[in-house]
């Protein structure tokens, strides 16, 4: 409201304007002109016509009805035309970069008052910075394009890329050698899993499912192949593209034919005669980013068994998009490849070698997951908590009733819990060697995996139960609940089926049995 000069009025005053051609109403100590807005009022007029609301404190009301952000819309800041004499505003929405101050709406570490012995001075700064940038640069975009189902827009991309993100989401390792990380805040060789975390889990904390995997993550599972398994003339040509931000990579392993059963895979690459190239054909399906990307790292079946290849998008490529449950802005997409000429030098860790490439990044790639999952079941709490206070049943905040704070101590503590053995994780991942995650880590992330996304998806059923109707409405209050409902299935089964990961866990536990140990 910097450009309109704000008049004060007593609540008296106010309290003349109560009738349809003159009509205002305070909410949080602002006074509100709704005389006009009444006719084009979502809720429609009579509401406001109330002799409770018109030139009255609609305070409580309102928030029993919108969320804060209503009032924060250029449109609706307009109405605004004055303040209530010695009073102050006091209700605020999310702030731009800051810490919630809603109980468990942050992890312990970031909560006043806690400590934790995983994070460090440069952690809590890296974590301010990002959250800024996300706030600031990722979360406008990642709203808008969530509802128009465009890809993320280059601007974000470029704003990603000027702070080297998209390299940072590759998780710690030589491809950030020189890079200045988040302006120069943390050093290339200081960055460890908990700086990755951070990121990933501030990137879910936007609360755009779609969006977030829209965000070149078929980069993160895309490209370390490519990184890892590519030749030096690939990875030349590659890497610096993708980590810019100027050239978009995704991995297209599963088929309508088979998923984890990478035997059953129907995409074949047969050599030419003369052995120089590989001729690719087949289809794949559910490839995130793959409507976009320009590169695909693509599972093929091959006379050796299962091969890796690298394909660039050209002649013989063709995408489109697959409608799913979530925005069409993931570039979520069917790929078929009709004769594809691939040169040999694109095979990724050598023929008959897949079986090994895919699995070299499963840690890796599921931890992600997990950050993101036990970061967006916290956003889930954090609604929930606001909602139950805010908002009347009965005469009480609907918090009084013991029913539903039984459900707010369930999801609470699966989000705690989760954060919790995922720290843990986290902490033996930066100081385990690749070998040693693969030996030690591979069963507890495989069990947290399924353990996180299964309290996902209860807790996403009780916060409809705590939303109501607002729950599967995908506007208003309830909006995060509806998206978070509708898409929380994806979390449970990207990166493995959750009964999948479980059954690694223990098979894992089963084969380190000691054979001399008995009851
Ligand atoms: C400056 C004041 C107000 C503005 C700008 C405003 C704006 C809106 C908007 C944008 C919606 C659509 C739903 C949403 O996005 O949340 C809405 C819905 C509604 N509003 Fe208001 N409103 C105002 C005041 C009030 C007041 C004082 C009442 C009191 C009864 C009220 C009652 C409703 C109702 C009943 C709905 C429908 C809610 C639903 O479908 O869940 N509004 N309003």
């Amino acid at each position: 409201m910097a450009t309109k000069e704000l008049k004060t009025f007593t609540r008296e005053e106010v309290a003349q304007h109560n009738k349809d051609g003159d009509l205002w109403i305070v909410v949080d100590a602002k006074v509100y002109d709704i005389t006009r807005f009444k006719n084009l009022h979502p809720g429609g007029a009579s509401v406001l016509l109330d002799a409770e609301v018109a030139g009255q404190d609609a305070t409580e009301v309102f928030y029993g009805l919108h969320r804060h952000e209503v009032l924060e819309k250029p449109q609706y800041q307009r109405l605004q035309i004055g303040v209530i004499a010695d009073e102050k505003s006091v209700i605020h929405g999310r702030i731009v970069g800051e810490l919630s101050k809603v109980p468990y709406a942050e992890p312990t570490w970031l909560s006043t008052g806690y400590h934790s012995p995983f994070y460090t001075d440069n952690h809590r700064a890296f974590q301010k910075a990002v959250r800024k940038f996300i706030d600031e640069v990722v979360t406008p975009d990642a709203r808008a394009r969530e509802e128009d189902g465009k890809p993320p827009s280059a601007s974000v991309i470029e704003a990603m890329a000027k702070v080297n993100l998209h390299a940072m989401r590759m998780g710690p390792g030589k491809h950030l050698k020189g890079l200045e990380l988040m302006g120069g805040i943390v050093k290339p060789e200081e960055f460890d899993y908990f700086h990755e975390m951070i990121i990933t889990q501030e990137f879910a904390r936007s609360g755009c499912r779609g969006y977030g995997d829209g965000l070149m993550s078929g980069s993160v599972i895309g490209l370390p192949p490519v990184l890892n398994f590519g030749s030096d003339e690939i990875k030349a040509k590659v890497v610096p593209d993708v980590l810019s931000g100027k050239k978009l990579i995704c991995l297209a392993i599963s088929e309508a034919f088979a998923g984890s059963d990478v035997s059953g895979l129907r995409t074949t690459a047969v050599k030419t005669e003369d052995g120089k190239h590989w001729i690719i054909n087949g289809t794949k399906k559910w490839i995130t980013n793959g409507t976009f990307a320009h590169y695909f790292t693509v599972g093929c079946k091959t006379e050796d068994g299962f091969t890796v290849i690298l394909v660039e998008r050209g002649e013989g490529v063709e995408t489109k998009s697959i409608k799913t449950s979530y925005s069409p802005t993931a570039g979520t997409a069917y790929i078929t490849f009709d004769n594809v000429k691939v040169p040999v030098e694109n095979t990724l860790g050598g023929e008959g070698a897949g079986i090994f490439v895919m699995l070299s990044n499963f840690n890796h790639e599921r931890w992600v997951m997990i950050c993101s999952s036990a970061r967006s079941q916290r956003l889930i709490v954090e609604e929930c908590l606001k909602w139950t206070s805010q908002r009347n049943a009965f005469g009480k905040p609907l918090h009084s009733q013991a029913v539903i704070r039984s459900k707010l101590a369930a999801m609470i503590s699966r989000a705690e819990a989760v954060q919790s053995w995922l720290e843990n994780i986290t902490y033996q991942m930066n100081n385990m060697s690749y070998k040693e995650q693969a030996k030690y880590l591979a069963g507890p992330i495989g069990l947290l995996k399924m353990t996180s996304t299964k309290y996902a998806q209860l807790t996403a059923t009780d916060a409809v139960q705590v939303f109501g109707g607002r729950g599967i409405t995908r506007s208003g209050m309830g909006q995060h609940i509806e998206h978070y409902h509708r898409t929380v299935p994806f979390d449970a089964i990207l990166g493995g089926a959750e009964d999948v990961l479980g059954d690694l866990g223990v098979r894992q536990a089963i084969r380190q049995m000691p054979k001399n140990i008995k009851l």
